[in-house]
């Protein structure tokens, strides 16, 4: 297992992305004109289907292997009252995750997805269990309200672990989340890149009350004004790593530096809520490239999304009101994604089926 004892270097972020095949996706293109369908009757689902083509390099694309990996991790910011419950869930549900009750978990089997639980710091030694890779990058976060969440060498490494859990062979990859209090981090790190007010960006979450609303409001906008020096200056890719530091999440951290692999290694992205999003976000505010690889799998309930939603000119491919996070609502748009290709792989040209 890769423990990441040493810091990594950072170079490997700003390595171009892959190229998206223009001709393989123009081709598509021509398929689609060609099917047993009135022009552009199938709606998004054909776009998906030039869109895979384009990333696969070929015009009937298929979905061979998906990779999904939750990557779960503690937030110091937890100790403000910002979540509905306690910091322990969070390890419990990494167990959860491995025992295969989580919602992700079901949506994994039922796409035929391979599942890894990634462990990045959790205080509690209950995520320590068979099953779960742990990469123990530090004992969670610090409450950013006090201090840098994590430390540069501890951003480093959890960049890399996202990372290196992008095998270069898969047909699409998820990256889900775990980590109680993470939609204040988010919030906060949203609310820094994006240059909005704590007020605009923050949410129930899990579910908090107009309490534990306030809360949250309260610690992004002390964050910011803690940490707003720090980046201040800095260009767009430095600044955007100096946030990540100082008010993310390690495993907002890994789901950044995961997008941004994936689309150096040709693998498209389906993208899932409000956390991911903003991981996305500041993955394309590192390497602006990393935009042409990202699908985007849900519109989630939680305020703020819909506004790094327009941020990234994203059109998610579902709106269930979902709020959970994991990967789940990616996971749900993975079966649409399949029918997608299915549909452009075996639907009838109209001279297939003899139209005179
Ligand atoms: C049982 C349970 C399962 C979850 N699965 C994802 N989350 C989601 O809720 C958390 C973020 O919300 P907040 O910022 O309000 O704490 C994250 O861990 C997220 O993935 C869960 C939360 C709970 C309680
Ligand atoms: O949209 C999300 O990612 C989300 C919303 C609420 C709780 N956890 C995650």
């Amino acid at each position: 297992m890769t423990q990441f004892t040493q810091t990594p270097d950072l170079a490997w972020l700003h390595v171009p992305v892959a190229q998206v095949d223009t001709n393989a996706r123009a081709a598509a293109e021509a398929r689609q004109a060609q099917l047993t369908k009135p022009p552009g009757s199938l709606g998004r689902l054909e776009q998906v289907a030039v869109d895979f083509a384009g990333w696969q390099g070929r015009s009937v694309p298929a979905i061979d292997r998906i990779g999904l990996a939750v990557f779960a991790a503690d937030h110091g910011v937890a100790a403000q009252g910002v979540s509905a419950f306690p910091q322990s869930v969070t390890a419990q549900m990494v167990a959860n995750f491995a025992a295969g009750g989580a919602a992700v978990a079901v949506l994994a089997r039922r796409a035929g997805a391979n599942m890894t639980v990634v462990n990045l710091g959790t205080v509690s030694a209950t995520a320590h269990v068979p099953g779960v890779i742990n990469h123990d990058l530090a004992a969670g976060t610090a409450d950013f309200t006090e201090a840098p969440a994590m430390s540069q060498a501890t951003l480093a490494k959890a960049l890399a672990a996202g990372a290196h859990h992008v095998a270069p062979n898969l047909s699409l990859f998820v990256g889900g989340e775990m980590g109680i209090a993470n939609t204040t981090s988010a919030a906060a790190v949203y609310a820094a890149l994006a240059g909005r007010e704590a007020a605009t960006v923050v949410g129930r979450g899990t579910g908090v009350n107009d309490t534990g609303l306030s809360a949250k409001q309260t610690a992004v906008e002390r964050g910011l004004t803690r940490h707003a020096p720090a980046w201040a200056g800095q260009d767009q890719a430095n600044g955007t790593q100096t946030i990540l530091r100082c008010l993310g999440g390690l495993e907002i951290a890994a789901l950044t530096g995961a997008y941004i692999a994936a689309a150096q290694r040709s693998v498209p992205v389906v993208v899932d809520g409000f956390i991911a999003s903003v991981a996305a976000l500041a993955a394309v505010r590192i390497n602006p490239g990393v935009a042409d690889w990202l699908v985007y799998g849900h519109r989630s309930a939680e305020a703020g999304h819909a506004q790094v939603l327009a941020d990234l000119n994203a059109h998610p491919l579902l709106d269930l009101d979902m709020r959970l996070g994991e990967g789940s609502g990616a996971m749900m748009a993975v079966p649409v994604i399949q029918n997608a290709l299915a549909l452009h792989a075996e639907m009838a040209t109209f001279a297939e089926a003899g139209f005179a």
